[in-house]
């Protein structure tokens, strides 16, 4: 079964095919890269899963429900969540409150009850700020949970955005550049969180530049280049292919850690 199922994607803006006829498979419970160099149209086919932006043409399923044109409240329903490239944190909130925003679309409580602070309306806020406070130690937050999110470090506000992806309980996890800013060694913490996610059954997406965590994590890749895909399959097989390396690694420094990591493979 695939968690996502895209066929024949297409966008375009003003004169620029930025998605030209893209088809992508997602197994269920694994960890899929998504990867390209700078402009291939990585962020414009998550936004088209997440629905942010419509196709133009194509279908996308989602657990082979269509949902290609639904707006991005629909597509949370259907257990699908995300994290940005650019952080996207609201101003003068506390990491919890961020975080607890998440989980906002499965409240059970009414308005009335709001207003009224009713018992179920306090009892389910406290679940949720349990279930936030669990997430920020779980993903690794290292700031108070009371400190304004805008104040902290870039990789903690990039842990805040994924805690609050999650606090939503998604199925589907979308993630632009989750590690982006990152040392090697919170970008393996990354890593290893989102085998533990996997493992619990959630499926995931990742836009990523950084190759180790790629080659150590990923199960499958996507490789597109200039709106189109070109190889698929395990990183090691994309890697062998002339027009990949080309295209995704003809900048110099790319080139060189592609070498390393292939090196590595073969030692
Ligand atoms: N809203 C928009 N309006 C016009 N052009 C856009 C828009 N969004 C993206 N593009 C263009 O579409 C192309 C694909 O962009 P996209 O952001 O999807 O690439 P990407 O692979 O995610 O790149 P990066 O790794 O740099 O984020 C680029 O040429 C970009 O400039």
């Amino acid at each position: 079964m695939n968690a996502i199922e895209v066929e024949g994607l297409v966008k375009t803006f003003g004169g620029l095919r930025a998605v030209a006829e893209v088809d992508l498979l997602v197994p269920e419970r694994s960890i899929y890269g998504l990867l390209g160099p700078n402009g291939a149209g990585k962020t414009t086919v998550v936004n088209m899963i997440s629905g942010f932006l419509s196709p133009d043409r194509g279908v996308i399923r989602v657990h082979g429900r269509e949902t290609h044109g639904l707006p991005p409240y629909r597509i949370a329903r259907e257990g699908v969540a995300r994290t940005y490239q650019n952080i996207r944190l609201f101003p003068g909130m506390t990491v919890l409150e961020t975080v607890a925003t998440g989980a906002y679309h499965r409240r059970r409580s009414t308005i009335l009850g709001a207003v009224l602070l009713s018992r179920a309306e306090r009892r389910e806020r406290a679940e949720v700020t349990a279930k936030a406070l669990a997430l920020i130690e779980r993903v690794g937050i290292t700031a108070s949970p009371g400190a304004l999110a805008e104040t902290l470090s870039y990789g903690d506000q990039r842990r805040v955005e994924l805690s609050r992806a999650l606090a939503a309980e998604p199925r589907v996890l979308l993630l632009d550049e989750p590690t982006a800013g990152m040392n090697d060694a919170e970008s393996r913490q990354i890593g290893e969180l989102l085998l533990g996610l996997r493992a619990e059954g959630l499926t995931l997406v990742l836009i990523e530049h950084n190759m180790r965590l790629v080659e150590e994590f990923c199960d499958e890749v996507t490789v597109m280049n200039s709106g189109a895909v070109l190889a698929v399959g395990t990183l090691a097989a994309c890697l062998e292919q002339p027009d990949v390396r080309e295209a995704y690694f003809g900048k110099r420094s790319d080139a060189r850690r592609i070498e390393t990591l292939r090196r590595a493979r073969r030692g």
